[in-house]
């Protein structure tokens, strides 16, 4: 049988002529496609009236503008390293803070290289972008591009500089508030890293040791609702610089801290300091020669510090008190009634200057008013009741805290400070001995102390609170 010419020419064809059949048909279709737009168009030109050919072209360019829009205008502001700084020492300047700050922000896993800094002498290590790199950090949702830039020519080092990027629509963002925030970040983190100090007086000077008091919040023994009160209070103080301004007082908060002797007073003030990272000005009122001393002395101080003057009912007897009034029989113990029968120095003193103990307080408000900033005042007495009436007058101390025996939850932060106990057998006994007799946090303290093992000193704890608990039985 003959075979089909056609159709073994079709299965017979070669590749080469299958491409140039493809294209052919291809050109085919273009060339009708481009003479259905050419058609199309002539026929719009014919048909449509000018106005509304163009009304319909503005339309399409605005919907292509709207789908696809233009790249948003960028903002540029260098940084420079301020000239003479140094990459070792932290000199303040705007470059240096940029520098910490993003260091605080730089997320290692999306860089290819970093630098790591510092570490000498105890130094913190850093870390930091390689000059030519960059990282982006978000700010209330704004993106923010930063690039590290290499000092050109023989300035060098010195004319490092970093280039913070952003939208042109964010630069009064990025100036007003993004700036800034770097700033107090900064402050922040170094108020926090610092040393503390504490300062005494000497003559009309202060004399200052680093201060390495232990006590915090977490290691206080205190009844845990008052101790979120003042913390709260304390968080609060610090939040409102802008109302003590606009208010026209002094940006100052006033504690006064009672309670018997061994209850955690100074434990607590230190336990400020190091929450705040304050330093703390301990002020004895007995070496103090003088309203010009005291004067001296006050403007010593430096910003965001603690005053201390402990034992408060002991400067300032019933003579000099308010008005220079007697007071003995204001409801004072008789110890004080023995005070004024054998007056100190300092009374004596004091009574020539004139200052009483509300004198004090006004001579420190109209000072801290005009120059003082972020400023503590904490007394401590372990008599309340003896104290003149104007300091315990409402408004004087804004917050009276009374530290007070140790009771249940305070004994179980002391158990978790020595020992990390949080449960024992003997704790259902010592719940029931602290609800009867009065022991101090210092005792109870000294009690866990005596043995390292934990079973002896609880133990121990049990006998001690069952002793006086007899005792005090047998005293009544
Ligand atoms: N509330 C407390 N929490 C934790 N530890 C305390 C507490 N109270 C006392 N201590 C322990 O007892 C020691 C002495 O306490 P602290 O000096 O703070 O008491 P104080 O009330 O200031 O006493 P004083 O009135 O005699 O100055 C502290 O160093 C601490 O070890």
């Amino acid at each position: 049988m003959a075979a089909d010419p056609s159709s073994s020419s079709a299965v017979a064809m070669p590749p080469i002529a299958k491409a140039v059949d493809a294209y052919r048909k291809a050109v085919a279709t273009a060339a009708t496609a481009t003479a259905y737009v050419v058609l199309a168009r002539g026929m719009a030109r014919e048909l449509l009236p000018h106005d509304l050919r163009a009304a319909a072209s503005w339309a399409a360019s605005l919907l292509r503008t709207r789908l696809e829009p233009l790249p948003a205008e960028r903002r540029t502001l260098v940084i420079k390293r301020a000239s003479g700084s140094s990459h070792h020492h932290d000199d303040g300047g705007l470059y240096d803070e940029a520098r910490q700050y993003l260091a605080t922000r730089i997320d290692p896993h999306s860089m290819r290289r970093l630098c790591l800094s510092g570490g000498v002498y105890g130094a913190k290590k850093v870390l930091s972008m390689e000059h030519g790199d960059s990282m982006t950090d978000v700010f209330e949702g704004v993106r923010f591009t930063w690039a590290s830039v290499a000092g050109e020519g023989r300035h060098g080092p010195s004319s490092e500089s970093l280039e913070l990027s952003f939208d042109a629509e964010h630069t009064d963002m990025a100036l007003g508030r993004y700036v800034p925030f770097i700033t107090a970040t900064v402050e922040e983190a170094r108020r926090h890293d610092r040393e503390l100090v504490i300062f005494m007086n000497e003559g009309s000077h202060w004399h200052g040791i680093e201060h390495h008091h232990p006590a915090t919040f977490d290691t206080l023994a205190m009844d845990p609702q008052l101790k979120r009160s003042v913390i709260a209070d304390l968080d609060r103080f610090l939040k409102r610089r802008d109302y003590y301004r606009r208010i026209g007082k002094a940006w100052k908060r006033g504690y006064l801290l009672y309670g018997p002797p061994g209850t955690g007073k100074s434990s607590l003030v230190a336990a400020i300091a190091n929450y705040l990272r304050f330093n703390l000005y301990d002020l004895d009122l007995s070496e103090v020669r003088g309203n010009t001393a005291l004067q001296r002395l006050l403007n010593g101080m430096s910003n965001r510090s603690i005053l201390v003057i402990e034992d408060i009912d002991c400067c300032f007897s019933a003579a000099t008190r308010e008005d220079g009034k007697d007071q003995a029989g204001d409801g004072a113990s008789d110890d004080s009634s023995e005070e004024e029968n054998t007056p100190d120095p300092w009374d004596t003193q004091q009574q020539q200057h004139n200052i009483t103990l509300s004198g004090l307080l006004n001579f420190i408000d109209g000072l801290w008013s005009t120059s003082g900033e972020e400023r503590i005042i904490v007394f401590t007495t372990n008599y309340k009741d003896r104290l003149d009436p104007a300091l315990l007058r409402p408004g004087r101390m804004d917050m009276h805290v009374y530290m007070g025996y140790c009771g249940w939850e305070a004994f179980k932060t002391l158990a978790h400070n020595y020992f990390l106990v949080d449960d024992h057998p003997t704790f259902p006994a010592i719940q029931e001995l602290l609800s009867a007799v009065e022991v101090t946090p210092a005792e109870v303290s000294e009690m866990l102390l005596r043995s390292e093992d934990a079973d002896a000193a609880l133990q121990g704890v049990v006998k001690f609170l069952g002793e006086k608990k007899q005792a005090t039985g047998e005293g009544n």
